[in-house]
């Protein structure tokens, strides 16, 4: 079962989030300029709203790491927000005069909630009058404690094993990208210079234009973003137990990012379409051992993976803050109303690659951690070959 335990904590105009990871074994190399290059990946896209230009990142190592590698002990890591200053009153932890607080404009109280966010649902369930305490958690800000952690399991995964894993954008609103085309980690710069990360040159082009016209609209967008995991050995995960499954692992994992409505393992929804004839990735016997014809199952079968290029889907929805403000109730008044809006982004479905990557990495690692165990780098890299080098079939 699961060896790997992870959590964040912090709000959206908080100081900081925080998270932490524990179970990973002593030796894996981490740095703060590493995890700072996938944060700063994820700050990317065409179509993100102004806080990404102001913002930054700060990454601090609390616990777990010294001198570049882990200790065996839980990591702890901090990303400062560097917002903070312009929200301490309103987000102090400690009771603030209500006359400091009146001065705010920004603290007026959120009584119009949005639809499409947790506003609504948190203020009935958790007893506010207002969204402020519930949407300050339910923020995609979240996701960059997600993608800290990401790091580290994605450095533990290429020491371990050499997994590495990409995403790009296959699917923004109307515009496309082929299928079937698959770039590799040797594409992520080219990927990350891609306004919408898509290699596809029309593909990309008619995606920034979707986001322009939206943004003209006063409208929002969604898209689908494909993670591959390169180089991801047999046998992780299992058929025995719903819960051991990794395909649903993935699932929940990836599920549980904000916006995140639907996922498919390989061609998913596709494959209900076809004959099995068409569905299934045929056994054959090659130079290179026993391989799969095709890659329609996504690498998994039965809840294990395959040995081949793991692949998966997620669509995010539009971006629930539409600037054409949508139709809700002012829960003080109980009159029709326009929901808040402030300031938003068009499209994240970029960004939510990234934060995908991070989610499948971390979900890969614990398998990995779960099969191989080891308290140091190498006593694991040493299972792992042990373990590859003694499959009786190959
Ligand atoms: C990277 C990323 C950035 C996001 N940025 C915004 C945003 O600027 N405005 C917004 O309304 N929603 C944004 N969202 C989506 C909301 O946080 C999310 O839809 C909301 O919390 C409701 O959760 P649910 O869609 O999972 O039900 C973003 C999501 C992601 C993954
Ligand atoms: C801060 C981030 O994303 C935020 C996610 C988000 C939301 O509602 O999910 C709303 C926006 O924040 P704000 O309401 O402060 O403008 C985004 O900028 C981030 O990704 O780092």
């Amino acid at each position: 079962m699961s060896r790997l335990r992870w959590l964040t904590a912090g709000e959206s105009h908080g100081p900081a989030l925080v998270a932490t990871l524990e179970g990973l074994p002593a030796g894996v190399p981490i740095t703060t300029d590493m995890v700072a290059d996938h944060l700063a990946r994820r700050r990317l896209g065409y179509g993100r709203g102004a806080r990404m230009k102001f913002e930054r990142d700060e990454v601090t190592f609390l616990g777990g790491v010294r001198h570049g590698l882990t200790l065996g002990s839980p990591v702890a890591v901090m990303v400062g927000n560097t917002e903070w200053p312009k929200w301490e009153q309103v987000m102090a932890a400690d009771p603030v005069d209500p006359e400091i607080l009146d001065g705010l404009a920004r603290n007026a109280p959120l009584t119009r909630p949005r639809p499409g966010h947790a506003d609504l649902a948190g203020m009935q369930k958790y007893g506010f009058d207002e969204a402020r305490p519930i949407l300050e958690r339910a923020s995609a800000r979240e996701t960059a404690a997600r993608v800290a952690l990401g790091a580290v399991a994605r450095s533990y995964l290429k020491e371990t094993t050499g997994v590495e894993i990409v995403s790009h954008v296959v699917e923004l609103a109307a515009a496309k990208a082929p299928r079937g085309v698959y770039p590799t980690p040797a594409d992520v710069e080219k990927l990350d210079a891609d306004p919408v990360r898509c290699l596809d040159a029309d593909a990309s082009k008619a995606m920034v234009a979707e986001i322009d016209q939206a943004h003209k609209d006063g409208d929002t967008l969604g898209g689908v973003v494909e993670i591959l995991a390169y180089g991801v050995p047999v046998g992780l995960g299992s058929h025995v137990h719903w819960d051991r499954k990794l395909d649903a692992r993935l699932a929940g994992a990836l599920m549980g990012i904000q916006a995140i409505k639907g996922v498919e393992i390989g061609d998913g929804f596709e494959l209900a379409r076809v004959p099995g004839s068409k569905a299934h990735d045929e056994i054959v016997k090659t130079d290179d051992g026993i391989r799969r014809t095709t890659g329609r199952s996504g690498g998994t079968e039965g809840g294990l993976t395959t040995g081949e290029l793991l692949r998966v889907r997620a669509a995010m929805k539009p971006i629930a803050t539409v600037p054409r403000a949508l139709q809700t109730v002012d829960v003080t008044t109980g009159e029709a109303a326009q929901a808040h809006h402030q300031r938003s982004d068009v499209s994240a479905v970029p960004a939510a690659g990234i934060v995908a990557e991070a989610m499948v990495a971390l979900v890969l690692a614990d398998a990995v951690a779960e099969k191989f165990g080891g308290d140091s780098v190498t006593e694991t890299r040493r299972n792992v070959t042990s373990y590859l080098d003694n499959l009786a079939i190959r």
